[in-house]
């Protein structure tokens, strides 16, 4: 089964949110993971299941790490919000630097997000 980790700052959370009901019915095929307050948001805005971590200033952008060190994702969205510096700035650039030790796709925009989720889907 596909596993999806999806991220998001606050900034940028409504984004996400919009993306994830867009693409719904792809995304209702996949096991989904989402930082705590992106996975709350995105329970309480879709029908999609999504399993939650902490939140990501409190280790959640570790823990998906962790998934990803672990062989257990196959793709990330991650909006970042690329105006405000955030608290846990080395947990973030460790999440980034592992998918790429990983070599798991990773998209920090919505334009590359599109092009993930359509990668995953001719993927299957
Ligand atoms: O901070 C985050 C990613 O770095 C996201 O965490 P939340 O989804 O808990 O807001």
């Amino acid at each position: 089964m596909t596993r999806v980790a999806l991220i998001a700052h606050d900034e940028p959370k409504p984004d996400l949110v919009e993306f994830a009901r867009s693409h719904e019915e792809q995304l209702s095929d996949y096991e989904l993971v989402a930082t705590g307050t992106t996975g709350k948001r995105l329970v309480a805005e879709t029908d999609l299941e999504v399993e939650r971590t902490e939140s990501g200033p409190y280790g959640g952008d570790m823990m998906i790490g962790a998934a990803v060190a672990d062989g257990r994702l196959d793709g990330i969205i991650f909006l970042r919000d690329p105006l405000r510096a955030q608290p846990h700035e080395p947990d973030i650039s460790a999440l980034l630097r592992i998918c790429d030790v990983h070599n798991i796709p990773l998209a920090t925009n919505l334009s590359s997000a599109e092009f993930l989720i359509e990668g995953l889907e001719n993927a299957e």
